[in-house]
């Protein structure tokens, strides 16, 4: 199917974004469409965590728009981007889980906190039921030190689809993992989009984690998208900056 009759889950134009004189984002346009795995592809510093930031309404833009599941982010008041927010997984770099609580009390938190009136046995299932979709359902009672790097990132991920994201936002899923677990990552955010439903953006610069989790690949450079496409249609290129990124980035 073409992209013109696909629905649109994040649309964005001409966005611009600096710190100071740091010109970060300069004109970035970019379309993610209900079901598919967009990867951000980009050399460290060139602004893909600002531009996920900006699409989760953590950041404001200078310039331009964004528009998230029909929603214009930056007019949104504080309840409005609350409620956008909910459908939106954004699994952080770091994991993000609380140390003090277990495996199971960290994944009821954001359930409890945001779903009202939810019974005993409905928290039980929610939780066992996204341990188990990323196959770790028997480290419900550890805690996140006892855990590996690997593990520790799949109940993040867990934690982001206890509340149903329509839209997942990756951040670096793979950095600081080995190459096996990389690829297990890989595989487990192919399985969220197909049992989950949803549309992500997932930035990375590891290009084994691009081929296989991306359905298209967008390359940020020098403030905007230089080249969209499948991950062949990017690569397959005489352009030197593009050339060069994948002689420093492809591992396998
Ligand atoms: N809140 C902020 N205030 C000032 N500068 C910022 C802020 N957030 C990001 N920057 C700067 O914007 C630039 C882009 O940062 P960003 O984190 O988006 O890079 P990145 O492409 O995600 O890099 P990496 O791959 O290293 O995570 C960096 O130079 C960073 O220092």
């Amino acid at each position: 199917m073409e992209n013109t009759q696909r629905e649109p889950v994040i649309t964005i134009r001409g966005l611009y974004k600096s710190f100071g004189d740091l010109h970060v984002l300069q004109g970035v346009d970019l379309d993610v469409f209900k079901g598919e795995n967009v990867v951000v592809l980009g050399r460290s510093g060139t602004g893909k965590s600002v531009l996920i930031k900006i699409i989760a309404g953590l950041l404001t833009q200078d310039k331009g728009t964004v528009n998230v599941l029909g929603h214009e982010v930056s007019s949104l008041n504080e309840k409005e981007l609350r409620n956008l927010r909910l459908k939106i997984g954004f699994s952080f770099q770091n994991s993000a889980l609380y140390d003090s609580m277990t495996v199971r009390e960290n994944l009821e938190f954001p359930l409890v906190r945001n779903v009202a009136n939810l019974k005993r046995s409905e928290i039980n299932e929610a939780v066992e039921s996204v341990l188990d979709a990323v196959g770790l359902l028997q480290t419900i009672n550890q805690v996140p030190s006892e855990l590996s790097g690997g593990q520790r990132k799949r109940i993040g991920i867990a934690r982001t689809l206890i509340l149903k994201p329509e839209i997942m936002l990756y951040d670096e899923p793979t950095a600081g993992l080995d190459p096996i677990t990389c690829l297990e990552i890989n595989q487990l955010i192919n399985e969220v989009k197909e049992k989950y439903q949803t549309s992500a953006i997932i930035i990375t610069h590891d290009l084994t984690c691009a081929k296989e989790t991306g359905d298209r690949v967008a390359m940020l450079l020098d403030g905007h998208f230089i080249k969209t496409g499948t991950f062949e249609e990017v690569f397959d290129t005489q352009e030197e900056r593009i050339k060069s990124f994948y002689d420093y980035n492809f591992i396998q």
